[in-house]
């Protein structure tokens, strides 16, 4: 079987998406010959729920597959070939039939405070607002410094930097990959060390989405496929999907390689972000899965009803 050509990929709009979906473009022109000319890839742009609803916080919207569930519907119904997801929109299970058969090398997974002149959360000034919609974000940032006040920022990323100039907040946070890739990086942000902030699960890594059953296509992807990062967002995504019966919980993980050795990070916040829970594993690369699994099963023993008990539904 041969690819049938243009090879359809679905992206969302905003200008990091479309970013992405262009490495995504570049990286399998690099490898197939037949898809160097420009139009064998034809770019399809897809508004999704997450995309329209700009005005409420994405929890309340609620719900898995905000980013994901139109361009997967393309995919399903065979309008699209592949599609482009940050790894960190997805939700842990996919629509029946669907694999993520690659992912491109994983950018830096940290997220960067982007605030002007302090280097560190603990150099926010007293009382300071911080714009974040991010429940994971807002927790870890309360735990720290119980003094700032967070307020609710939504947008892609130039909308949320252009709040901040206007002075809607004094600071704010973003993915530091999403920065890089949008040439952004240098001028505004200092990286934050896990430490501080524990990166959202898959942050970073950019996912191919296709059909199981697109024969000539899986193959196509495997051939892309950056078979470390697959490794350390399979660990993080199956701590995630142990946890995820509260999908309001606030939760962060990063994974790291040394040769064949993993290690794993990972957090439960309550909501208001006066506990928070840590763990942190390490086993051989090839049990990624079983891994985070695990480690996601040892910190649900740790939390109880009064962990939940500020959650709001
Ligand atoms: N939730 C939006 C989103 N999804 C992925 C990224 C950044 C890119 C990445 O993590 O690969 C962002 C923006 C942000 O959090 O700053």
């Amino acid at each position: 079987m041969t690819l049938r050509l243009p090879l359809r990929l679905g992206t969302r709009g905003s200008p990091l998406a479309l970013a992405q979906a262009r490495m995504v473009k570049a990286a399998l022109a690099a490898v197939e010959p037949m898809l160097a000319a420009d139009d064998a890839v034809e770019i399809v742009v897809i508004k999704t729920t997450g995309d329209k609803v700009l005005d409420r916080p994405l929890a309340e919207i609620g719900g898995k597959g905000l980013f994901t569930k139109e361009i997967e519907d393309g995919l399903v119904a065979g309008s699209l070939d592949i599609a482009v997801h940050s790894m960190k929109d997805m939700p842990t299970v996919l629509p029946a039939g669907l694999v993520i058969d690659a992912v491109l090398p994983r950018e830096d997974p940290r997220d960067a405070l982007i605030a002007r002149g302090p280097r560190r959360i603990a150099e926010l000034p007293h009382g300071l607002t911080v714009g974040t919609a991010s429940l994971r974000r807002a927790a870890q940032l309360r735990a720290l410094r119980p003094d700032l006040v967070v307020v609710p920022l939504r947008g892609n990323v130039q909308t949320r930097l252009k709040k901040l100039d206007a002075g809607e907040v004094g600071a704010t946070f973003l993915a530091m990959a999403g920065l890089v890739r949008l040439g952004l990086a240098e001028v505004v942000s200092v990286p934050l060390s896990p430490e501080e902030m524990l990166p959202a699960v898959a942050q970073g890594a950019i996912g191919i989405e296709c059909h199981a059953g697109n024969a000539p296509v899986t193959e196509l992807l495997a051939r892309i496929n950056h078979v470390p990062t697959m490794t350390r967002i399979t660990a993080e995504r199956a701590f995630l999907a142990a946890l995820d019966g509260s999908c309001r919980t606030p939760i962060a993980a990063l994974a790291e390689l040394d040769g064949d050795r993993l290690r794993l990070r990972g957090l439960v916040a309550s909501p208001d972000g006066r506990r928070i829970e840590r763990i942190e594993a390490e086993g051989a690369a090839a049990d990624a899965r079983a891994l985070g699994a695990e480690a996601g099963a040892r910190i649900r023993v740790r939390l109880d009803a009064d962990f939940f008990a500020g959650r709001a539904g």
